[in-house]
């Protein structure tokens, strides 16, 4: 194999682009707005660099070019990504139209965050060869990647998909049920919802949560799993915990106005400058660096 269509160069697709690209192969991207595509050969170029600090397996060869339409990205490739926002309905317009141009053979993947791919893939031609593919950001650093069946996936390509993440440096984890949220994003909208409803009620305040979730649970467990932890602590110490507090945990259905708030006065966060905290261009663009570094070194270690 060695065309891959990236389709969608925002938060997600330049690091994709580049990993794949790492990997050997040539890459053809298209993004509806033009602000995108321009901005795209420079974010491509710094995750490249990164990938070059991680030591990724450099396989030569590769490409990444951006073209001026859908279907010239899709022709004649052998992997299709979609990385459009995450609305169901423009999913599926995307689909309907990489499927009137790719090759039979292809294997078209959605980078979704946890939409079902089982509802991606209704009604689409040649369903068979739809799976999930739900990369973690920056995913050219973060290796693991979801693998998620839909009702009418293929098993050969789940295996083919399993094959790919490891072919490109990552590691694939098959999610066995094609559940909302898969699993990934399960657990972090979980730990999310308590955090924001934890800030958003006075118990603490935003940066210091995030001093005691990244240096107390999340240090850990990025050493030790949470199955594995339940082992460490004790299943009696879970036991006896939960027995009081999971009924005290978050369990709201829907999203804390001190999310929505700041959603409805255009503050998302770093891409509007300004979201829980305020950002420079300039702060941005460290934050980015020192954070590279970072998860690079830490990953090393994790590897070892
Ligand atoms: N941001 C994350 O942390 C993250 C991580 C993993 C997966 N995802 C998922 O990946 C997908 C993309 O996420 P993102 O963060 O990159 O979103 P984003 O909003 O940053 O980028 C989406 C891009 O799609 C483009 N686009 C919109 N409509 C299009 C169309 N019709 N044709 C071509 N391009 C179009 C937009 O111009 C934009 O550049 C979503 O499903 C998201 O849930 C996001
Ligand atoms: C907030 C948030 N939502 C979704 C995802 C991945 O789908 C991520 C991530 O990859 O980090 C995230 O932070």
């Amino acid at each position: 194999m060695t065309k891959a269509a990236v389709i969608g160069l925002g938060t997600m697709g330049p690091g994709i682009c580049a990993t794949l690209a790492r990997a050997g192969l040539t890459v053809a991207a298209f993004d509806l707005s033009a602000e995108q595509c321009a901005r795209a050969p420079a974010m491509v170029d710094m995750a490249t660099q990164v990938l070059e600090k991680l030591g990724v397996n450099l396989v030569p060869g590769g490409s990444v070019g951006i073209v001026e339409s859908l279907d010239r990205a899709v022709a004649g490739a052998d992997l299709v990504i979609e990385n459009v926002p995450e609305k169901l309905e423009l999913k599926r317009e995307i689909f309907t139209a990489i499927c009137r141009v790719a090759g039979d053979g292809a294997i078209l993947a959605s980078d979704t965050s946890g939409i079902p791919i089982t509802d991606i893939q209704a009604g689409m031609a040649n369903p068979g060869r739809i799976v999930g593919m739900h990369w973690s950001n920056p995913p050219h650093i973060i290796p693991m990647i979801e693998v998620i069946a839909g009702r009418e996936t293929k098993p050969d390509t789940v295996d083919w998909m399993k094959a790919f993440a490891r072919r490109i440096g990552h590691l694939p984890v098959v999610i066995r049920k094609d559940v909302p949220g898969f699993v990934e994003n399960r657990v972090l909208y979980s730990v999310m919802r308590e955090c924001v409803d934890l800030v958003e009620r006075g118990v603490i305040d935003a940066q210091d949560l995030d001093t005691c979730v990244s240096w107390g649970i999340g240090y850990k467990l990025a050493v030790v799993g949470p199955m594995s932890l339940l082992d460490m602590a004790g299943l009696d110490i879970y036991n006896a915990v939960g027995s009081y507090l999971n009924r005290e945990l978050c369990d709201r259905a829907d999203v804390a106005p001190y999310v929505t708030e700041r959603v409805a006065a255009g503050r998302l966060g770093m891409k509007t400058g300004g979201g829980i905290y305020d950002y420079t261009p300039e702060g941005i663009a460290a934050l980015r660096d020192e954070r590279a570094r970072k998860l690079v070194a830490v990953r090393r270690i994790l590897q070892e």
